[in-house]
């Protein structure tokens, strides 16, 4: 595959808690490659992993062993604070708490990242990524004035306007309504369709069923991968593997 339409690269990476109980292995030798323009949904049973992944492919985290690379630059050699630029333009992050903030304006908060990173903002512009997230006309509101969903899709507008290559999203329909979960899934779907690449971790078989590919963790080990799958052919592997990671391996 050549290395330019890989958008992140996961190679043998590991990451062990070192918590007062003793050693957890969170994650144990993952290697994956995400390739540029598509969407990716990471499943698991509960402690599998799926958010130490997240943290460790947005640099929010350092593995234990392996290596993390978005594009070609390879996170273990920046140092914190080009780490953290380097996040600030390379990805954005849709999280299940909105992750925006309450003092600034829809508007603002969409307009954020570029200005911290000393960029000139493009009015027009960011009045068109609310507009693609049907927000237009609340631009002016501050997060505390919008609603779960709405505040989902001023965390989409801001990726759409910055055009990070990658975004990740962790659970982040978690605490919508079925209805308004769509409409995020479906922007999600479009930030990947024009380009940008999106990983996502999900516990919703329906909301796996929007990306090309399924990635199914167990024990911190990547078990199983699914593409262009149904949420029953999702739910489906999730039940096998729930069964066989369940301590009685199922038999009740
Ligand atoms: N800071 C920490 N210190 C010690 N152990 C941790 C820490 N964070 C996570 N773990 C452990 O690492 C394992 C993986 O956790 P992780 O949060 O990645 O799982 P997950 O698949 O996202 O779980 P869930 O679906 O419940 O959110 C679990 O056993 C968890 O208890």
């Amino acid at each position: 595959m050549p290395t330019d339409t890989i958008a992140i690269t996961l190679d043998g990476v590991s990451r062990t808690y070192h918590s007062r109980a003793g050693q957890v292995p969170a994650l144990r030798g993952v290697t994956h490659r995400f390739r540029r323009g598509t969407f990716t949904a990471v499943m698991g049973p509960s402690g599998s992993g799926k958010s130490t992944l997240l943290q460790l492919a947005a640099g929010l985290d350092r593995p234990s062993r392996g290596r993390v690379t978005i594009g070609d630059t390879d996170l273990g050699r920046l140092d914190e604070t080009a780490l953290t630029s380097f996040r600030r333009t390379a990805m954005a992050f849709v999280f299940q708490s909105y992750n925006l903030l309450d003092a600034l304006t829809a508007y603002d908060n969409v307009a954020l990242p570029a200005r911290l990173a000393g960029q000139p903002i493009d009015r027009a512009a960011v009045l068109d990524a609310l507009r693609r997230v049907g927000l237009h006309d609340l631009a002016h509101r501050r997060p505390p004035e919008l609603s779960g969903g709405q505040q989902q899709r001023v965390a989409i507008a801001r990726a759409l306007y910055s055009r990070p290559a990658v975004l990740f999203a962790d659970e982040p329909t978690g605490a919508l309504d079925r209805g308004t979960g769509r409409v995020v899934l479906h922007l999600l779907r479009e930030v990947a369709d024009d380009g940008q690449t999106v990983v996502m971790v999900t516990h919703d078989p329906l909301a796996a069923s929007y990306a090309d590919e399924v990635l199914f963790l167990a024990d911190g080990r990547l078990v199983a991968r699914l593409h262009g799958a149904d949420a029953a052919q999702v739910a489906q592997r999730m039940n096998d593997l729930e069964r066989v990671t369940e301590p009685d391996g199922g038999q009740r």
